[in-house]
């Protein structure tokens, strides 16, 4: 069981090193840890964010745990040379089509999100995000219009297998949930969503024990902070699903709480491989100083070990550690508290 280390930057090495100690505590048989370079770290060291070393080790691997990229430092390089463009590359590279982004509240936690307790406390939802196609992997350009003016450019877009194999994994998401899926769209206005509902009306034909609703994306929004626990899945495109599951988290209380699994559809021998990784990027307002919460990319972990190594007892003896630290006040800044990245690590450790 190969497993591809990729902490990037910003607050990725500090959150990293707790999931790796928790994995590392579980001490389980034949997992191998292999250290890469990704993000600026790798294009300081290599001249590009995703070098073909780290290519190579995320195909050798059988899963891989990337922590952020992204660093201001950067944000001027062309944009082939940027950090995010690893996260990108690495999801189309190796076809990882499928983001799996849970949010649920923790108990004890319910005052921290940013809504009512009795609103929060009814959260238990799983965001099912397209993660190789839409505006993000688009013909982009900046070009210069017919009376002189600078014009940027992305094209959205989506093809009926694209969506159908996003639809595919959704549903069968629902089914093994409460079998409510509600598609996230904006058909009356771009054709792509139509597209998109179109697809997920004909797939819904394959699950009959799946009732399907379409919504638009700007009431799902609003939806999400209205009455949240009225979702169950949710799937939807790439840009979409970026910005409601950014949102989710503060209605679980933080964005240091979500993690995701990013599949496709290769197997290993051990399992599906994935990539996992917090929700948020690297938070270089706080990065290296020891306040970032570890927690969302522990979790990743446990979603590793789940999706990728068939673990479920492992994953969920991590997922218990993680809820049992944090009900008894591990918690960091965002949350309130004072405690900073070790501690808390060192928290779930002592819960495990
Ligand atoms: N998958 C990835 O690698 C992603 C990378 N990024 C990149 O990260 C950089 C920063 O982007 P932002 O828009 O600021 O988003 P961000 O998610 O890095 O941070 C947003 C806010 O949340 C806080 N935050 C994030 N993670 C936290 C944690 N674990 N504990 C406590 N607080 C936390 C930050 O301090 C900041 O105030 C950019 O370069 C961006 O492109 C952004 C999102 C995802
Ligand atoms: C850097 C972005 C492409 C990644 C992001 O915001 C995300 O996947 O949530
Ligand atoms: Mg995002």
């Amino acid at each position: 069981m190969k497993i591809a280390i990729l902490p990037g930057d910003g607050i990725g090495p500090e959150i990293m090193a707790e999931a790796v100690r928790v994995l590392r505590a579980l001490d389980l048989p034949g997992v191998e840890l292999h250290d890469g370079l990704v993000g600026a770290a790798a294009w300081r060291v290599h001249g590009h964010p995703l070098p073909p070393e780290t290519l190579a080790l995320m195909h050798a691997c059988d899963a891989i745990l990337f922590g952020a990229v992204g660093d201001p430092a950067c944000d001027g390089l062309e944009r082939h040379l940027r950090p995010e463009q690893a996260v990108l590359g690495m999801r189309k590279e190796l076809g990882l089509f499928a983001n799996l982004r849970p949010a649920k509240v923790f108990p004890g936690l319910e005052a921290h999100s940013s809504l009512r307790p009795e609103v929060a406390g009814a959260i238990d939802l799983m965001i099912v995000r397209e993660l190789n196609g839409d505006v993000y992997f688009g013909e982009k350009g900046m070009r210069t219009t017919s009376d002189g003016q600078r014009e940027g450019y992305d094209i959205m877009s989506y093809n009926e297998s694209e969506v159908r194999r996003i639809a595919h994994v959704a549903f069968r998401t629902a089914l093994g949930r409460s079998g409510r899926l509600c598609s996230v769209d904006k058909a009356n206005v771009l054709e792509t969503s139509q597209l998109w509902r179109d697809v997920m009306i004909e797939v819904a034909a394959d699950y009959p024990d799946v009732t399907l609703e379409h919504m638009y994306v700007d009431n799902a929004a609003m939806q999400l902070v209205r009455a949240p626990g009225k979702f169950d899945t949710i799937v939807t495109g790439n840009l979409f699903g970026d910005i409601l599951s950014d949102q989710a988290s503060m209605c679980v209380g933080s964005i240091g709480l979500l993690a995701s699994a990013s599949l496709g559809a290769e197997q290993t021998a051990f399992g599906t491989k994935g990539a996992y990784e917090p929700i948020h990027g690297s938070a270089p307002d706080i990065a290296g100083k020891g306040l970032a919460n570890p927690v969302a990319m522990i979790l990743s972990a446990a979603m590793m070990l789940r999706h990728s190594f068939g673990l479920e007892a492992e994953a969920a003896r991590i997922e218990a550690a993680v809820a049992s630290a944090l009900n008894a006040g591990a918690r960091g800044a965002d949350l309130g508290g004072n405690m900073g990245t070790v501690a808390i690590g060192n928290a779930v450790l002592a819960a495990l």
